[in-house]
């Protein structure tokens, strides 16, 4: 149901994602919103001090914990809504929508109280007195000097947090569903990854990609078996041209098969195999690897998410042995949808002996 992206490049937002992600915890006014902020019932608001003796208290506004779990269920709601072939088929179609359609309405509910709740909380950091500037909302407000690019206008605003929001939440997380699904099957696999992390100085950090290469190759050969957005976001083109020697007129909507171009045995050998390994041989084909897109509007998460995944995967893997719940092992088949997402499933996760002690 969103428009076709245009190739016309349209001002990106620019904000360097890892260095968000990386900001020691307890100078990150984003941690600081969302970990020390205390919810005042007389108040009706969240506040909270800096509290890093290097200012003045700010008072800063967090969403009630209810609301927040209403918008999250909202988000996965719309997703699996948007995703549901009675409501994609309108991109390909748009005649149908002028028809009765419920899984429109009910996509229609699920955006205005998607919209409400984020135009509530670009309220509420805008009345506040002293509003953090080196949030992401402050670094799109224009408020601070350290980020690229000016103020955004109301309408990007909303959309630059919206697109922030349904991309960077179920994707992430249905990644790290798989990852765990898939090592369920792998208890050998988890054995070699728990060594390498142990075999580390500390809990894995962002930093720490290029010293782990075995859970690096994890991520990555989750993100290729099952790319949590296996057809990315349609395309459309702006002038006549070609595609691998095809035609494509101006005007084509074209929509990028990531799923099965991550499974093409010319590329990949076995290629339906869940195999880390295969990215730590010389030669692998890394540069086909593309859960991300590719070229200018590829996704700008990229960094945080591999980071995201990176960081909770192997601090989990770290303190638990991951074992299949009463159920047994999870099914590896996807639901089709905007966000192949893996069957929901049970499991143990066993307490390991802590590195150090004997
Ligand atoms: C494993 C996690 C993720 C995957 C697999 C993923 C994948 C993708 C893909 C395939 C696209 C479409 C690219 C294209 O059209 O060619 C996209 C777009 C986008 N993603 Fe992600 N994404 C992930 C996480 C995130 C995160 C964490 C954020 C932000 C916090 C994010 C924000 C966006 C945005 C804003 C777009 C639209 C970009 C544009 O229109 O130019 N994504 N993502």
């Amino acid at each position: 149901m969103l428009p076709p992206k245009s190739h016309a490049r349209t001002p990106h937002l620019v904000w360097d994602f890892p260095q968000f992600w990386s900001t020691p915890s307890p100078s990150s006014s984003l941690q600081r919103c969302w970990c020390r902020a205390r919810w005042r019932p007389s108040a009706r608001r969240w506040s909270g001090t800096g509290g890093t003796g290097w200012g003045a208290p700010i008072v800063i506004w967090v969403p009630p914990p209810g609301e927040l779990r209403a918008f999250s269920r909202c988000l996965g709601e719309l997703l699996q809504v948007w995703g549901h072939s009675s409501v994609r088929v309108l991109d390909l179609l748009p005649l149908l929508r002028a028809l009765p359609n419920p899984g429109l309405r009910k996509l229609l509910q699920l955006v205005q109280h998607r919209d409400t709740f984020v135009e509530t909380q670009i309220q509420r950091h805008q009345a506040c007195p002293s509003p953090p500037s080196d949030t992401v909302l402050g670094a799109l407000l224009g408020r601070n000097p350290g980020a690229r690019g000016g103020p955004l206008s109301p309408p990007r605003l909303h959309m630059a947090l919206v697109d922030l929001f349904i991309g960077g939440t179920e994707t992430t997380a249905a990644a790290l569903g798989w990852a765990v699904a898939f090592l369920l099957h792998r208890p050998e696999l988890q054995a070699r990854l728990r060594a390498e992390l142990q075999g580390a100085q500390g809990p894995p950090g962002p930093g720490d990609m290029g010293r782990l290469p075995l859970l690096q190759a994890t991520v990555s050969e989750t993100l290729r078996l099952r790319p949590p957005a296996p057809l990315a976001l349609p395309h459309c083109a702006l002038r006549h041209t070609s595609l691998g020697g095809l035609p494509v007129a101006a005007g084509t909507v074209l929509v990028p098969n990531l799923l099965a171009a991550q499974q093409d045995p010319d590329i990949w050998q076995h290629p339906e195999v869940f195999l880390p390994e295969r990215f730590l041989a010389p030669g692998a084909p890394s540069r086909s690897l593309l859960p991300f897109g590719c070229g200018a509007r590829s996704c700008p998460g990229e960094g945080l998410a591999r980071a995201e995944l990176f960081v909770f995967l192997g601090l989990i893997l770290r303190e638990f042995r991951l074992e299949p719940g009463p159920e047994g092992l999870p099914g590896l088949r996807g639901s089709p949808g905007t966000v192949l997402r893996c069957p929901s499933f049970r499991l143990r996760m066993v307490p390991c002996q802590p590195p150090g002690l004997p």
